[in-house]
């Protein structure tokens, strides 16, 4: 069954207000695949999101980076996922890494978070993988497994959740995970969906990975067969975003 290949910017906590006009006319005057080939969803901050929202091209989307785990209320700082709804924001990013270790958010807290954005119609790009210490002691996959069923424990609907598999040692370092090292995670987690969720689900979901994808280096991935995309950090800020987003389907459609 085809996967339609799906390529994330995740804008982190950067940009300026100056910055973000410039990648948003960037993107606006990049040419790229029509949206039947290759799904666009580019995260910028919270507070950039009505602009670019309403400044981006059409034919890309926008999604927060982080959403509260239950309905808004007394939660000093955090942002509802039906706030999001109500300002037209189609998709949320939850489980990042960067959050997982820095702000402690455990597996369920996040299976918690994407079951909660999924009710109120939010499409999710749920992060998972592993850290440098976790793969070296050969635990990449039960991490992973155990990441990916918190979730699976508390979503009974996968049509809008896609999957990023981004290990930690690769994020921001420039260390990309080879073709292979990649693939042979993307399959497992596939197998895993398939004996624990089931065939259709393990079929249709979009399990993309993540960590120092540049234009460089995209063409080796897309190439996987169980590689349906990229969530991209630092390159999604330059104009090689475009790159990335044409590779991608220039190598996928000559399969
Ligand atoms: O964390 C990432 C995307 O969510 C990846 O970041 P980099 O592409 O900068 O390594």
């Amino acid at each position: 069954m085809a996967r339609k290949f799906f390529i994330g910017g995740n804008w982190k906590c950067n940009g300026t207000l100056e910055e973000v006009k410039k990648i948003v006319s960037m993107l606006n005057e990049a040419e790229i695949p029509s949206e039947n080939v290759v799904e666009v969803v580019v995260s910028p901050p919270f507070v950039f999101l009505p602009l670019v929202e309403s400044s981006l091209r059409p034919d890309f989307q926008v999604a927060a980076q982080n959403c509260w785990v239950r309905k808004g209320g007394a939660f000093t700082g955090e942002i509802s996922a039906e706030m999001l709804v109500n300002l037209g924001i189609p998709c949320v990013i939850l489980g990042h890494s960067e959050r997982r270790s820095l702000l402690n958010e455990s597996n369920e807290f996040v299976g918690d978070k994407v079951a909660h954005a999924l009710s109120v119609g939010l499409k999710v790009i749920a992060c998972i993988g592993e850290t440098l210490q976790q793969r070296e002691s050969g635990s990449t996959m039960a991490v992973v497994a155990a990441q990916t069923k918190a979730i699976a424990d508390k979503v009974s609907n996968w049509a809008n959740v896609v999957l990023a598999y981004e290990p930690v040692w690769a994020i921001g370092t420039g260390k990309v995970a080879t073709p292979g090292q990649a693939q042979e995670v993307h399959l497992e987690l596939r197998k895993w969906l398939h004996d624990s969720v089931g065939a259709e689900v393990a079929a249709t979901t979009r399990i993309i990975y993540g960590g120092s994808v540049n234009g460089a280096n995209c063409r080796e991935l897309a190439a996987q067969p169980d590689i349906d995309g990229f969530l991209v950090g630092g390159a999604s800020l330059k104009p090689e975003f475009a790159d990335i987003i044409r590779s991608l389907t220039v190598m996928k459609s000559q399969l």
